[in-house]
């Protein structure tokens, strides 16, 4: 049996107590009376009533009321105040007939008959910490982003699909997004402070993951870090994270505050995790199990409470099977592991993705709005993105820049690199084209390629085919993929905000 729980002695939580007076067995209000201001309905109407008053955050029902189930009342209570967490007591007899009903009642717990009063007591006190850590967690995103509508929940509902967390609003995606069931886990962990460990190609979002992990957590009004553990070496990787004391080493002219105590409270996004070397991943597994950093050429450790989320894009697993990456260090930054896939993989995402890029790339350049066309984004699906969203900003940016300002971007605007790409994915087996089809795909692919090694030079393309300009000329329109004469393809447009 549990021991009993300390009961809140902060604001207390206010409960209701469903239960007929009549109740034949012990009465739930003894065990709770002494810890939490209670309030009392003898039926599912008059607890009905009570709750319309305000003023509770938790519901505790008996399964057996005089006018309808108390599965049938948590039912309702959850349509007409969603925040209150509910607790349904049944006796023993009735749990198979209740199981099937607990989803639609969205509860928080419930109690088979006969149970230890210290349970009651305990899954109360739960409940009361969850409903306060609910609002503390509505207050901080409220703070953190005043005017939006937060209508997310903490509850741990599988249920309840109507639950929306906006913080995800920055991963665009498309409708049935492979996407989606990763954001319903994000938010579903966010709350927790457990280690989350991020995996994807470079470009996939790991690091915008990372943020709206942070986002949608308590810490959100507390800093969030991020470092690239790859880019540096040992010794200059353990004092931007941990920290330096003056004179520690060569260099070292002033005190150093690392990023993990700049993050007090909040997170710490640790990118290329998989590119450390293993004397640092001793360093690193160290303050990960202690809780506590030491600035180099300092005696003295500092705690230090914060979430580490890492990313990588390398094979982890591998490298622990292979000796390169420790097990006990991947075990603590993998608690939840979340994969985001290529973009590739997700051609339905592409549109809309085009779409917010668009709109900030007419943002940042103060240009009007412009839109796809369908070839060209046609073109843009057959593409591979190895550099994924992070690519495609790139490949768009261009297209917006060399662009006459018109309302919509064809295909004459892509890249040699896609075009040539785009062209060359016709000409692989596609099931069930035709000969003539793939003979055509690739006699597109490559014209592409050849124009891209020719720098898009049509007479020096032309000669190299054995073509006329005038026939080469009719076999790009013939293809869409014509330049206006003499274009020539510029580099893209590089970088990422
Ligand atoms: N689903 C998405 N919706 C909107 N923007 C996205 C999406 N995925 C990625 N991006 C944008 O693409 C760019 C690259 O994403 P991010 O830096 O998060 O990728 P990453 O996986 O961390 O890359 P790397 O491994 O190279 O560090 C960022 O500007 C990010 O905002």
């Amino acid at each position: 049996m549990p021991a009993a729980p300390t009961p809140l002695t902060e604001t207390p939580s206010t409960v209701l107590v469903v239960e007929p007076h009549t109740a034949a067995t012990a009465s739930l209000t003894t065990p709770l009376e002494r810890h939490f201001p209670l309030r009392r309905a003898a039926s599912a109407a008059a607890a009905e009533d009570m709750l319309a008053a305000g003023g509770v955050q938790v519901v505790v029902a008996e399964q057996r009321l005089p006018d309808r189930s108390g599965l049938e009342l948590l039912a309702a209570v959850r349509e007409r105040w969603p925040d209150l967490l509910r607790v349904l007591v049944t006796p023993n007899a009735d749990v198979d007939a209740v199981a099937a009903g607990i989803g639609r009642a969205g509860l928080f717990q419930y109690l088979p008959r006969p149970f230890h009063p210290d349970n009651l007591l305990l899954t109360v006190t739960n409940a009361c910490r969850f409903s306060r850590l609910r609002r503390e967690h509505a207050r901080v995103l409220a703070q953190r982003h005043p005017g939006a509508v937060h209508t997310g929940d903490l509850t741990p509902d599988p249920w309840d699909r109507r639950q929306r967390n906006w913080c995800l609003d920055a991963v665009v995606r498309g409708p049935d997004s492979p996407l989606e069931p990763i954001c319903d886990q994000l938010a579903r962990i966010a709350p927790y402070d457990i280690p989350v460990l991020l995996t994807g190609e470079s470009g996939t979002g790991k690091e915008l993951f990372a943020r709206a992990l942070h986002e949608s957590s308590l810490r959100a009004l507390q800093p969030f870090v991020a470092e690239n553990c790859g880019a540096l070496p040992d010794q200059l990787l353990e004092s931007e994270l941990f920290g330096h004391r003056k004179g520690a080493f060569t260099g070292a002219i002033a005190d150093h505050v690392g990023l993990f105590e700049q993050a007090d409270g909040g997170t710490v996004f640790l990118d290329e995790i998989g590119d450390v070397s293993a004397a640092f991943q001793v360093k690193l597994l160290r303050v990960l199990q202690e809780g506590e950093i030491r600035p180099i050429g300092s005696e003295q450790r500092k705690r230090v409470d914060v979430r580490v989320v890492a990313a990588t894009n390398k094979d982890l697993e591998a490298a622990m099977l292979a000796g390169s990456f420790r097990h006990d260090l991947y075990y603590r930054l993998a608690g939840v592991t979340l994969h985001l896939p290529p973009l590739r993989r997700r051609p339905g995402d592409l549109g809309p993705i085009c779409e917010r890029l668009l709109r900030e790339a007419a943002r940042a350049f103060g240009t009007p709005l412009q839109r796809l066309s369908t070839e060209a984004l046609a073109l843009l699906n057959r593409y591979h993105w190895p550099g994924n969203v992070r690519e495609l900003r790139s490949e768009l940016q261009r297209m917006v820049v060399l662009s006459d300002g018109g309302p919509e971007l064809g295909p004459q605007l892509l890249s040699a690199r896609v075009l040539a790409r785009a062209s060359v994915a016709d000409a692989l087996p596609a099931g069930d084209a035709t000969l003539k089809e793939r003979v055509e795909a690739l006699e597109a692919g490559i014209l592409s390629e050849t124009l891209t090694r020719c720098g898009w030079n049509k007479s020096r393309a032309a000669t190299e085919l054995g073509l006329s300009r005038v026939g080469l000329r009719n076999k790009l329109a013939r293809y869409g993929l014509d330049l206006a004469d003499g274009d020539v393809a510029k580099p893209p447009v590089s970088g990422d905000s």
